[in-house]
């Protein structure tokens, strides 16, 4: 394969994930957790645009969609407030994932050029959502096909592990098309799972990003770890009643004693009749699964007007926010078409 000219632009639209069902088997030596998840990408996507560049280097610009003002009034937060800067304030140097993934390609591929990089967020930081993740596995598959490097080519799973633990997850995603997937030891080894039915869900965002570091630091293991094989039975038979009662994540207490308005938050989505209602990953994104499309996007709608009836009172201390939280809600399903990485 030839590298593309460098005026190609390379576009593509990372999805997020949710973690359907969460247990930690064991603590490793080396700080992180031996854990074992299924997770499956969904439609809350990001859009990244990368270019090669003459000169070695990577440059990011960074900006939110539809806009910072729109996604800050939904998270009823001032964007310029220390709170608004935690939530919405996205590095566009070497601490962001997409930056780090594509100094490390070129590092590895021994490249003469760079690369520069537009990423639109959509999808909440801090979130449990591996937003960040999925940018950097979609920038290495960009620079891969930029570059002439097949997308198959085995040592973008290293790179991608070396990167973080669910980066190969996001990476399988997109090259070998997989929704779902298990996925263990650190999280880097995955199975693929057939879905046999598109998973609808309510997804919602309480105003405030956790450090997964600081959530696993906090979480203990059972004395009877749960492997996810009763919960992959249940997923096979594509009934949703039957996923929702088999669905947990261990993480979900200690991100909850963190942030007490994910315990608010999933007593709301249960009342409106969302099932298996739980954190994503090490949080603060919470989601519960719906009957239909039409019926999650009806819910989505319904659990909107709750929260922007919070913001029109005006509620804004510390002790309001906890016992009447605000979020970010959005319907999304499970892809069942990995984002593809169009030319322009
Ligand atoms: C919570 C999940 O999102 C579930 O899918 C992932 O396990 C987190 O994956 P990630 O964000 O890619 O995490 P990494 O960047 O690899 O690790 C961040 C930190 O989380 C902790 N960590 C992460 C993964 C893991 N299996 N055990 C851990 O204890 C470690 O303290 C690590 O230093
Ligand atoms: N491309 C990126 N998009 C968003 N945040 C990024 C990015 N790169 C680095 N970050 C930083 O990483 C932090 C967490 O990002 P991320 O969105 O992956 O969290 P998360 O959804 O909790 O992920 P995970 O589920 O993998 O734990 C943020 O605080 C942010 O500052």
């Amino acid at each position: 394969m030839q590298a593309l000219p460098l005026s190609s632009i390379a576009v593509t639209h990372p999805p997020a994930k949710l973690n359907l069902f969460l247990e930690l088997m064991g603590k490793r030596e080396d700080g992180y957790h031996d854990i074992d998840t299924v997770m499956v990408a969904i439609d809350w996507r990001d859009q990244l645009r990368i270019q090669q560049s003459e000169t070695p280097g990577v440059q990011l610009a960074v900006q939110w969609m539809p806009s910072l003002e729109i996604v800050a009034r939904e998270l009823g937060v001032d964007p310029d407030s220390d709170q608004g800067q935690s939530l919405l304030a996205i590095p566009d140097d070497s601490r962001n994932l997409v930056h780090r993934a594509l100094v490390r390609f070129a590092e590895h591929f021994g490249l003469a050029t760079g690369f520069s990089c537009h990423l639109a967020k959509s999808i909440p930081a801090g979130a449990g959502m591996g937003g960040a993740s999925s940018d950097a596995a979609s920038a290495l598959l960009c620079a891969a096909t930029l570059s002439g490097i097949p997308q198959d080519h085995p040592d973008l799973v290293v790179l991608a592990a070396e990167l973080g633990s669910d980066i190969p997850f996001f990476l399988g995603n997109a090259a070998t098309a997989w929704t779902a997937a298990r996925a263990q030891g650190r999280g880097e080894q995955l199975t693929p799972v057939a879905l046999t039915t598109q998973l609808n869900t309510v997804v919602a965002f309480p105003a405030t990003s956790l450090s997964t570091a600081k959530i696993y630091s906090e979480s203990s293991i059972s004395d009877t770890p749960q492997p996810a094989d009763a919960f992959i039975g249940a997923l096979k038979t594509g009934d949703w009643g039957s996923i929702a009662s088999h669905m947990c994540n261990r993480l979900q207490e200690p991100a909850s004693k963190i942030a007490p308005q994910i315990d608010e938050i999933l007593k709301s989505m249960w009342h409106l009749g969302l099932r298996g209602c739980q954190l994503t990953g090490s949080g603060s994104a919470c989601f519960g699964l719906a009957e239909s499309a039409i019926h999650a996007t009806r819910l989505a709608s319904q659990l909107r007007n709750q929260y922007s009836a919070v913001q029109q009172r005006g509620v804004r201390s510390d002790a309001d926010r906890q016992s009447l939280p605000t979020a970010r809600v959005v319907a999304a399903s499970s892809v069942l078409v990995p984002a593809s990485i169009q030319i322009e």
